[in-house]
């Protein structure tokens, strides 16, 4: 009789998506409102991360329009260098969002490590994600959150952009709501003069520059320093420049670190600010026919030997997690959730 309990459930793939679906492996990271982990899908053996969502963690932080506003605009895209979403579904607890798997760490993980990267290895990201952002911008999408946190490599070393929390549609009207992370903000933004797409060429020159000098262009000690510092202070290099970036290399963080939109690097309309970033001399090494299929090789291989991620999440779910994820059956009745609950049913 005992046998009985354990015996695992058949699992219909020809119904909609579910946890059933999926083997559930290591986590991998940890967000706002759950965790990350590596599974592999039943019947194809492929494998993904799932990020998962605790519905009322996040109806508590005040966050269910961002999460059901990242799905809409994940269910949008699929470019090679976004991590994309491939499946979306949900049980009582959590929504689920399986995602590209990107073995390779985060760039806020490898610039930790390494203190800074070399020119080469930029010039390589830069160009995939301005391909990823020039493929947003046409489709009317601003990220506003771009940051090496956010930036993620395959096991190949290739870049992608994630965390749509705060994406959002844009038309011609400037937005003025104040979001994402103010060390990459554009002045545009903190000034209140309204902005457009043109914030996220900005977000890419300050990670490009972080990346190669180690800190970033832009200080201050609070945060009206660093509204007063991205809004006023000239761009300064550290004092061994030269050794770490080619005058091409700066021409471009300068172009991109552009206050002026109509003269920044990428903002020209309908894709031709892309265009000519394509052309500068900086990315002569670069062969754009063939970097969006990934032919090329990525001249930074993350190491994967070595976890690219703080294996403290493991060991945290291993030994503290009191309810550890696991497919269950749903059970809801609609009409019992909350106004919010019911916000992230209808989907
Ligand atoms: N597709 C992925 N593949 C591998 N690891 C990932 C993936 N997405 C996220 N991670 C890991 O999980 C961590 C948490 O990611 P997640 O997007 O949930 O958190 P977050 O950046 O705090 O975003 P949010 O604000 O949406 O919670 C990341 O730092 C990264 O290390």
């Amino acid at each position: 009789m005992g046998g009985v309990c354990c015996r695992p459930q058949p699992v219909d793939f020809d119904g909609e998506v579910n946890l059933f679906h999926f083997v559930l492996l290591r986590c991998v990271g940890k967000g706002a409102f759950g965790k990350v982990r590596v599974v592999q899908h039943k019947q194809t053996r492929e494998l993904y991360a799932l990020k998962y969502i605790n519905k009322p963690k996040c109806v508590k932080m005040k966050a269910v329009p961002n999460i059901i506003q990242e799905r809409r605009l994940l269910e949008e895209i699929d470019h090679p260098f976004i991590v994309n979403l491939r499946y979306a579904f949900q049980d009582d607890e959590n929504c689920f969002f399986v995602l590209d798997l990107m073995l390779g760490g985060d760039l806020r993980f490898h610039l930790e490590r390494l203190g800074s990267l070399s020119e080469e290895v930029v010039r390589f990201y830069v160009a995939q994600l301005s391909s990823a952002l020039a493929f947003l911008h046409e489709n009317k999408i601003m990220h506003r959150d771009l940051k090496p946190d956010n930036i993620l490599l395959d096991e190949r070393g290739n870049a992608h952009l994630t965390d749509f929390n705060i994406a959002v549609h844009f038309s011609d009207r400037k937005l003025t709501g104040v979001a994402g992370s103010m060390a990459y903000m554009a002045p545009e933004i903190l000034t209140k003069r309204g902005y457009t797409y043109c914030i996220d060429w900005w977000s890419l020159g300050v990670c490009a520059y972080e990346l190669i000098f180690g800190r970033r262009p832009f200080r201050g000690r609070s945060n009206s320093d660093l509204t007063y510092s991205i809004a006023k202070d000239p761009l300064k290099y550290p004092e061994d420049v030269e050794k770490r970036c080619s005058r091409a290399g700066l021409q471009v963080l300068r172009g991109l670190l552009e206050r002026d939109t109509t003269k920044r690097f990428g903002c020209k309309p309908n894709g031709e600010g892309y265009q000519e970033l394509r052309r500068h001399p900086w990315f002569k090494s670069i062969d754009w026919d063939t970097l969006e299929s990934k032919e090329q090789t990525p001249p930074f291989v993350p190491d994967n030997k070595k976890a690219n991620f703080d294996a403290s999440h493991e060991l945290e779910e291993l030994l503290l997690e009191d309810n550890p994820l696991k497919a269950k059956t749903r059970k809801a009745n609609q009409d019992n959730l909350s106004a919010e609950m019911q916000q992230m049913e209808v989907q």
